[in-house]
Order: C-alpha cells, then sequence, then structure tokens
C-alpha cells in the first residue's frame, strides 16, 4: 500500500488527512506513529509558509524521504491577526484547546458579532529531500461564535462559524467540513502529492 507521511503530531489533523487520501487507497503516517521518539520541530517562522516548510524539511531531512506538512491556524481580524501562527499555543504551551477557545472568547468580550470576521489558514508545505520545496495556501472564511458549540473536529472548530453557515465548524460532519475547510482548499490544489508516497 502506498504510503504518505506528515509532519503533525495533532490527532485531529491526523483524521483528516486519512480521509482525504482514503479514495485513492494511501496509507497516512504521522509523526504519532512513526517517530515518537522523534524531537519536535521548533516553530521558529514568522509566517505559516516558513513554520510549514521548517517541519516538512526538517522531517524529510531525518527520515529521507518526501514528507507532507501542515502548518495552519485562526487569524481574527478584531485582534490584529492574533492568534494567528500562535493558534496552538495561544493560551500556552501545554496546547490546550478548551484553555484556546476560552481565552479568544475573553479578547472578544466586547466585539460585536458584526466585528467577529476571521478566517482559518493553512499551508501546505511537501519536502522531496534534494528538490525545492513546494507550499500551498487555503483559506475559509467566517465569524467568531458568542458560545463554543459543537462537538466534532478540534482546535477552534467550536468558535468557527463558516460563511454561509448557521451551525460552528464543530456542529458540522467530517464530510462537510472537509468539503469548505482551510485544509482542504490546499489540498485540492496539491498537484504533486503522487510525490509523497
Ligand atoms: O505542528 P503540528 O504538530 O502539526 O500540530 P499543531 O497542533 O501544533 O499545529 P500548528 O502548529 O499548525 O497549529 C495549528 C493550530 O491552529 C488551530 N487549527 C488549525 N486547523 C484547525 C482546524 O481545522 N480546526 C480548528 N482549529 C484549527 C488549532 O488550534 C491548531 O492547534
Ligand atoms: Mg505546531
Amino acid at each position: 500500500m502506498k504510503e504518505i507521511i506528515i509532519a503533525t503530531r495533532n490527532k485531529g489533523k491526523v483524521n483528516e488527512f486519512i480521509d482525504f487520501f482514503k479514495p485513492y487507497g494511501i496509507k497516512v503516517q504521522s509523526l504519532l506513529e512513526i517517530a515518537e521518539q522523534l524531537p519536535d520541530v521548533e516553530e521558529t517562522g514568522d509566517s505559516f509558509a516558513e513554520n510549514a516548510t521548517l517541519k516538512a524539511e526538517q522531517i524529510a531531512e531525518l527520515l529521507n524521504r518526501p514528507v507532507l506538512a501542515d502548518d495552519s491556524g485562526l487569524v481574527v481580524d478584531a485582534l490584529h491577526g492574533a492568534p494567528g501562527i500562535y493558534s496552538a499555543r495561544y493560551a500556552g504551551e501545554e496546547k490546550s484547546d478548551e484553555a484556546n477557545n476560552q481565552k479568544l472568547l475573553k479578547n472578544l468580550q466586547e466585539v460585536p458579532q458584526d466585528k467577529r470576521t476571521a478566517r482559518f489558514v493553512c499551508v501546505l508545505a511537501i519536502a522531496v529531500p534534494g528538490e525545492e520545496t513546494t507550499l500551498y495556501r487555503g483559506v475559509c472564511e467566517g465569524k467568531i461564535a458568542l458560545n463554543p458549540k459543537g462537538t466534532n473536529g478540534f482546535g477552534y472548530d467550536p468558535l468557527f462559524i463558516p460563511n454561509g453557515y448557521q451551525q460552528t465548524m464543530a456542529e458540522l460532519s467530517s464530510a462537510e467540513k472537509n468539503q469548505i475547510s482551510h485544509r482542504s482548499n490546499a489540498i485540492k490544489q496539491l498537484k504533486n502529492w503522487e510525490k509523497l508516497t
């Protein structure tokens, strides 16, 4: 069976990649299964693109094989783009989704509904040893809810209402999320993913 390695330890992302590649008969492996002992790649870049590149290139070099990485996050207009590239650790290094959502709601307490516009951004990097890394960017526009709702997905999904919807991303099924998400919009642009297998 063909196999793709994704340089991530985020189970929510991994589940979405499994769904995307299943129809092609491709197995998805992440650092959770194959490289538990590897140190975390430090996300020292100042953009999604830089961090996706760091993760893909460092793991590709360590494993000496092609690797896909995903750097993503939530960009909130009323917070001048925060949490942005710091989305995973917005409320601290322990990376708690619950704490991140509470902090976001608190920081938007005074912000009325029509000013709560935001977008999810995902940058994918394909690193192949000896080749130039390629990048793909996907976006999903929406707004931040007044209260968390729903239990599907991960991260900020309970607070994110995609444009054209009344429900949060966490109230949508995974199939519905995967049609409109930033991650799916980036994946749909991958023309050279067969290089990864
Ligand atoms: O770096 P890796 O190991 O891939 O895992 P991570 O969780 O640290 O991933 P990022 O550095 O890319 O940070 C992304 C954060 O943005 C948020 N996020 C990204 N995609 C999301 C999605 O589809 N739904 C909800 N929140 C999302 C969520 O808080 C993630 O932890
Ligand atoms: Mg990370």
